[in-house]
């Protein structure tokens, strides 16, 4: 068990929706997501400019900013397996199926596909999952966990990663 713990919160305003779901969140809807990342450290550094921290909340941020905020704040957030919505989003004159199958490869290769190369220039982000709550904390906690450790040089571990859809509902990821 760790001693150091350290969290750092981003917000962010994304849409998407479960398709799979009985109910209301089968609709396009959005959300203010709340995203924290806790990380752990068994002693601070003791030297450099991260002297007795450990890993300055300022890369925590940077991380989180250009590998979570990038890529979907004010985008929608979708299922690949969605392709009902997706097909919504194929650019004039594109084969959606051809479309598709370009994510489908570029989400195999990177565990998920950015894109505004779409019918209305829309921001997506295209993830092999549903984007539920837990499912968005284990993802991000995978994009989040190599930089985390490279920022401290080794002396921090990211140890859960929470996703807030509303102010009442958290789901964490705690591997
Ligand atoms: N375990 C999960 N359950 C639900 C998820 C999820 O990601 N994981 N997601 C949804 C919906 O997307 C929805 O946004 C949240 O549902 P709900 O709690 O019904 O929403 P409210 O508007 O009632 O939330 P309040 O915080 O009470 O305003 C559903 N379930």
């Amino acid at each position: 068990m760790s001693v150091f713990h350290i969290r750092r919160r981003i917000e962010i305003d994304a849409g998407h929706r479960i398709a799979t779901h009985g109910s209301k969140c089968r609709n396009l809807h959005g959300h203010r997501y709340g995203i924290e990342a806790e990380c752990a450290a068994d002693a601070l550094h003791d030297g450099g400019e991260q002297t007795d921290m450990a890993l300055d909340f300022a890369f925590l941020k940077d991380e989180m900013m250009s590998r979570i905020d990038a890529f979907c704040d004010h985008g929608l957030i979708v299922a690949l397996s969605d392709a009902a919505l997706l097909d919504l989003f194929a650019p004039n004159g594109a084969d959606p199926v051809v479309w598709r199958a370009r994510l489908a490869q570029t989400v195999a290769r990177d565990g998920a596909a950015l894109t505004s190369d779409t019918r209305l220039g829309s921001k997506i982000y295209v993830v092999p999952f549903h984007p539920t709550a837990e499912a968005l904390a284990r993802h991000w906690f995978e994009v989040l966990a190599a930089p985390v450790v490279e920022r401290s040089g080794g002396a921090a571990r990211l140890v859960a990663l929470r996703v807030w859809e509303t102010p009442n509902c958290m789901a964490e990821y705690a591997p």
